[in-house]
């Protein structure tokens, strides 16, 4: 398989590609970039790395952060971590209220933003903010073998001053007894943690560990890593998560910056960027494009 090949035509399609999606404009930050980028990167098993477009371009990586979070809160609290968030996909968009209080309080899934609060809730007890924080761009920049990934002030501000759904949904959880920090001190990490910015060759290697390949990094146990990526096909995409796995057939994780990571079992992390969202806030190239690579490529898991 010619993956160079595979990936040059993607990209020159992409380039062409008409109809580019909305930036995310809830962020002001955000709603400044343009939906021209698209960028492509494949980490196979066999340790080598493809690229098409702008794969050096930092961006912010938002939600795909929620899967990074994740890994280090059932790396330090196991399976307790589910008697605080659920496991099922929630069918709502990421930020909706709705559902919450039907729950009473406990969030469907560490994908949405209720319940990447809580697992960020989590991670923090015992620590401080930038404790954490630290600790995840460590996780990072082992999981990609690379040190320049860093957190953008201005965008962490940004949502800071626009966040007031995320801290409506802390808050709460905050009154149902599951959240265990003041919403305003959770909130602020998880601004900060969704402000990281990546490139997108630098996301694809950070998920390398989550291949489960045996020449991979190993971040985590091979069973937690299967179980993050059955979360990924069933919520990484929200309310699109089955839309995903019907075209792709992938776990994925996206997020509003317009970032995609996708795991090919035993084969392959991609990470594909545009900022363009379709309307259920997943990028809308990369999710072409990543549908285009997993029919060039036979990757599908479902064969
Ligand atoms: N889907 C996303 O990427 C959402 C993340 C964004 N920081 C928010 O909280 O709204």
């Amino acid at each position: 398989m010619d993956l160079a090949a595979i990936l040059a035509r993607i990209g020159a399609e992409m380039a062409a590609a008409p109809d580019r999606g909305r930036v995310a404009d809830y962020i002001p930050e955000l709603a400044r970039i343009s939906t021209e980028p698209f960028a492509m990167a494949v980490c196979t098993a066999e340790g080598e790395t493809f690229t098409t477009g702008a794969a050096e371009t930092a961006f912010s990586i938002q939600s795909v952060s929620k899967l990074f979070t994740l890994a280090i809160a059932l790396g330090r609290l196991g399976d307790q971590l589910w008697t605080r968030v659920g496991r099922e996909p929630s069918g709502l968009a990421f930020n909706s209220i709705l559902q919450l209080e039907h729950e009473r309080g406990i969030p469907r899934n560490p994908f949405i933003n209720a319940g990447a609060i809580v697992v960020t809730d989590a991670i923090l007890a015992g620590h401080q903010p930038r404790e954490v924080l630290g600790e995840l761009l460590r996780f990072l920049r082992e999981a990609a073998g690379e040190d320049d990934i860093h957190i953008n002030k201005a965008v962490a501000a940004s949502e800071q001053a626009t966040g007031d759904r995320n801290l409506a949904l802390a808050h709460f959880m905050r009154a149902q007894g599951n959240l265990l920090h003041d919403p305003v001190l959770t909130c602020g990490t998880y601004f900060h943690q969704c402000a990281i910015e990546m490139s997108t060759r630098q996301l694809a290697r950070a998920g390398r560990f989550l291949m489960n390949a045996p020449t991979m990094p190993r971040m985590l146990a091979p069973g937690r890593v299967r179980r993050i990526n059955a979360l990924m096909m069933t919520c990484g995409h929200y309310d699109g998560s089955g839309d995903f796995a019907y075209r792709v057939g992938l776990p994925g994780k996206s997020g509003v910056g317009g970032g995609i990571l996708v795991i090919a079992p035993g084969r392959a992390s991609i990470a594909v960027w545009s900022p363009g969202l379709n309307d259920q806030g997943n990028s809308k190239l990369g999710t072409l494009a990543v549908e285009r690579l997993a029919r060039a490529t036979g990757w599908s898991v479902f064969g």
